[in-house]
């Protein structure tokens, strides 16, 4: 059983479980259900850095990166240093996330917000926008082609952004779709957890204009998103860089200038 397996299968009960202790007519009765989303495909489409920070305490690569810190003030930091959006993760047992991470984040601040969930259930998308996210994150290596379609297409009806995510080409060809808004490269290998960013500048020629493309994982360097956007990449998800730091948000400040010189 790999990570992914693992984590899938937790999320499986968990997901039971809350479908019967909350149904879906309650999360829809969220003052945040009718909320309008803010496009993060249109903030990277018109962005020079392309950043989008996550919120990250720890992973199952790394165990523990920061657990000191307020999401309130990582999300007011990120959006000082301007950033495009921010990503929540909002799974509590491997990466120390929840819900309650979200929704502090979208009430401290305007940015797009990315809820980077493990999801394969559609209520995890109708749960997405009760806690005020603007894109949701779907990983084709634990979807189905039927199951990307459907969960895309009830995305973009909640008027949510569609992220989704692949490691190789098999599932980049079963990805490609019209609901979905931007295509994310994951350069971890979910079964080793080793980072090249060759696997963003090998799928980048397959994937089709259309689509926003993002680079996922293991960025540390304004080089290396240099070197990506000659791919064409315009997005470039960062958790690890900055979240280690006492102070994300200046961290990527920081990083931003740098970027722009
Ligand atoms: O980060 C992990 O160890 C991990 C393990 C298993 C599934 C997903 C995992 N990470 C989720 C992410 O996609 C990253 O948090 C995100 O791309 C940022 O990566 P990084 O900049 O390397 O922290």
């Amino acid at each position: 059983m790999n990570i992914l397996d693992k984590i899938t299968a937790d999320k499986r009960k968990e997901v039971d479980l809350k479908k019967s202790l909350i149904p879906i007519n309650q999360l829809e009765q969220s003052i945040l259900f009718e909320r309008q989303t803010i496009l993060l495909t249109e903030r990277l489409k018109n962005s020079a850095s392309g950043i989008i920070a996550e919120h990250k305490r720890r992973s199952p690569s790394k165990a523990t990166i920061n657990q000191n810190l307020n999401v309130q003030d990582v999300a007011k930091g990120y959006e000082n240093a301007g950033v495009c959006g921010m990503s929540v993760l909002t799974d509590g047992k491997y990466f120390g996330g929840s819900l309650d991470d979200l929704i502090l984040a979208r009430a401290s601040s305007n940015l797009p917000l990315l809820r980077k969930e493990f999801i394969i259930d559609q209520y995890q998308i109708i749960e997405a926008k009760a806690y005020g996210a603007d894109v949701i994150l779907l990983i084709a290596a634990i979807l189905s082609k039927e199951e990307i379609k459907q969960f895309s297409t009830l995305a973009k009806q909640l008027n949510l952004d569609v992220l989704l995510e692949v490691h190789n080409e098999e599932e980049l060809h079963k990805s490609i779709m019209p609901s979905i808004d931007m295509l994310g490269v994951n350069n971890r290998n979910l079964k080793t957890f080793e980072v090249s960013l060759d696997t963003s500048k090998t799928l980048s020629e397959m994937i089709p204009n259309d689509f926003v493309k993002v680079s996922e994982s293991g960025i540390s360097t304004v080089e290396a998103i240099k070197d990506l956007k000659q791919f064409g990449y315009k997005g470039f998800l960062i958790g690890e860089n900055f979240m280690k730091t006492d102070n994300p948000g200046e961290s990527a400040t920081q990083f931003i200038q740098n970027l722009e010189k």
